[in-house]
């Protein structure tokens, strides 16, 4: 429709992540793991990420799709299923947020290929 045509990239991205953002109601990825809480944190992760960081990037041009900020998304929960043992809250928490993320990332692929 034509004010897809009027939606920047950026704008799509900012929403996205935005609403990718409100699925961690429990926000705990919201923040980095504090590694002075976390000693051990960097023995089992070695590319930490959390949605400060991807609004760092995002506004820094860092994505230039939604195929980017995907691939941090999912590095993202990733981290999360490798430190925390599957019977931890932050386990189970990070295979919701897997699940409802992804089809938010899903229907944000489809709107971008629509703004072409
Ligand atoms: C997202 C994640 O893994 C964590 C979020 N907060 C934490 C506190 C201690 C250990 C891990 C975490």
């Amino acid at each position: 429709a034509l004010e897809l045509k009027l939606t920047p990239a950026l704008v799509l991205l900012r929403s996205t992540l935005e609403q990718l953002q409100e699925k961690d109601t429990a926000k705990i990825f919201s923040q980095p793991v504090n590694q002075s809480e976390v000693p051990d944190y960097l023995e089992f992760v070695s590319q930490p990420m959390d949605f400060s960081m991807m609004v760092t990037k995002l506004e820094g041009h860092a994505y230039c799709s939604i195929a980017d900020l995907e691939k941090d998304f999912n590095l993202m929960i990733s981290n999360c299923l490798k430190y925390n043992s599957k019977d931890t809250m932050f386990h189970k928490t990070a295979l919701q947020l897997k699940e409802v993320g992804g089809a938010v990332l899903r229907h944000a692929h489809r709107q971008s290929q629509s703004i072409g």
